[in-house]
């Protein structure tokens, strides 16, 4: 067996996974939390059941010690890293820039290009760059490949990238839309693009893959829609950093770029606005809490700013499918994935309900079941008479996996 090691830094974690490119098989993985803060926690999963499941607190200083963490959970529960067969270090880098648009064997200047890019992306870029510094010298004798959440996006159209400022002025800065989360965008919608109740009604109704017109809202933490049109983007919600677009956990999303003059007028510095749009905003800012699942409870117990919070979030999501709905010409297929996208039936069916105009259905028992599949949600009529597919426009919910994605890529580079 070959596999990839591929770790995952966030701003405040460390998520990874020991995963078998060919089979798709995660052998292990896990995360540790709460780097950085006075308590943290490391879940790791040293197999597919629930029962090998190793928790640990401790403090956490940095994403160097969480990566050490890691290395002695896989000494102590296993499976050991040294029997594992692995050929390649897979790292998610947030911001690859102009200057990396494809999966990237990893040397000094690679790290240097990376750090240069912190201003772009302050709450992703530094993790990235601390972990790869610390898995390069704890894992010395393996090829280590960063992925880059930009680089999916890297052939948007120019009238999608294109921020209308003076151009002398973006040129000299690098200012353009760059999208993030493109790692998973681009794995599911090439699942969408190969689920046999799609390719069943491209076939009945005699269309070609590239005329398939999908939007997909990636719904983490971090959230982000995009519109594929044949498996190319044609625009993304995240622009020149991860703050544009949806509402997310922590950030706004779109924003009057007046209310941040307004605000350092006010008194605030560059410095506390960033963090009040980084850190303090979005759900957590409106409502108090940023996990979604904290959220709905609050807003089921009647707290307004919780309730006001869900509308806001879900306001923003059809004003994107409705936009996207104009840019693709109309949609064949919509897609929920991530945590929020892949777990909450509500969100969907509140998204959907009111776009009815598009065309767009949802079956409630199919939307609420609980499931690990790929799968349709939309009221299944027939595609063409005998058919056992349902006809397009399709909702669907697809689960992704954007370590497998990433595991893929640094074997394929690694393997030459
Ligand atoms: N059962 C659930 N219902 C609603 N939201 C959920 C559920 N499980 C997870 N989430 C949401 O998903 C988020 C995490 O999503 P994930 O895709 O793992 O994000 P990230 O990769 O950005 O950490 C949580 O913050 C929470 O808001
Ligand atoms: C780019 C981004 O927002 O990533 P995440 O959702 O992991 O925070
Ligand atoms: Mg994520």
């Amino acid at each position: 067996m070959a596999t990839v090691l591929v770790l995952n830094s966030g701003s405040s974690s460390l998520k990874y996974q020991l995963v078998d490119p060919a089979s798709g098989r995660s052998v292990a993985g896990g995360i540790v939390e709460r780097i950085g803060e006075p308590t943290g926690s490391a879940t790791h999963q040293s197999g597919e059941s629930e029962t090998g499941e190793t928790v640990r607190d401790a403090r956490v200083p940095d994403h160097g010690a969480a990566l050490r963490l890691v290395l002695d959970l896989f000494d102590e529960a296993g499976p050991s890293l040294a029997d594992a067969g692995i050929t390649a270090v897979g790292h998610r880098v947030v911001h690859g820039g102009a200057v990396f648009t494809e999966p990237t064997l990893v040397d000094d200047d690679v790290v240097a290009a990376v750090r240069d890019l912190i201003p772009l992306a302050p709450l992703h870029n530094p993790a990235a760059v601390e972990g790869i510094e610390v898995a390069r010298e704890l894992l010395a004798h393996l090829p280590h490949v960063a992925v880059f959440d930009t680089a999916f996006f890297a052939p948007l159209p120019a009238a999608a990238a294109t921020y209308a400022l003076d151009r002398e002025v973006t040129a000299e800065h690098g200012i353009r839309r760059y999208g993030f989360h493109g790692t998973s965008h681009e794995f599911v919608s090439s699942a969408v693009t190969a689920h046999p109740a799609v390719v069943a009604n491209l076939t009945a109704e005699g269309r070609r893959p590239e005329s398939l017109r999908q939007v997909v809202l990636h719904l983490g933490n971090g959230a982000s829609a995009s519109a594929v049109l044949g498996g190319r983007p044609v625009d993304t919600s995240m622009g020149f950093t991860p703050l544009e677009g949806l509402v997310m956990g922590t950030r706004p999303g779109d924003l009057d770029p007046g209310i941040v003059f307004h605000l350092i007028r006010a008194g605030l510095s560059p410095s506390d606005v960033d963090t009040l749009l980084n850190k303090r905003s979005g759900l957590l800012g409106m409502a108090g809490a940023n996990d979604m699942r904290e959220v709905r409870k609050l807003a089921d117990t009647g707290d307004a700013d919780a309730r006001l919070a869900l509308e806001v979030y879900l306001h923003r999501l059809r004003k994107y499918v409705g936009a996207y709905a104009a840019v693709l010409g109309g949609i064949d297929v919509l897609t929920f994935t991530a945590g929020v996208g892949e777990n909450d039936h509500r969100i969907r069916s509140g998204v959907v309900r009111d776009l009815k105009f598009l065309g767009l259905t949802i079956d409630p028992a199919a939307n609420e079941a609980r499931s690990d599949e790929a799968r349709v949600v939309s009221v299944r009529e027939q595609a063409a008479p005998g058919s056992t597919a349902a006809a397009l426009p399709l909702v669907m919910v697809v689960p992704t996996n954007e370590e497998l994605a990433i595991a893929r890529q640094a074997m394929e580079l690694a393997e030459g």
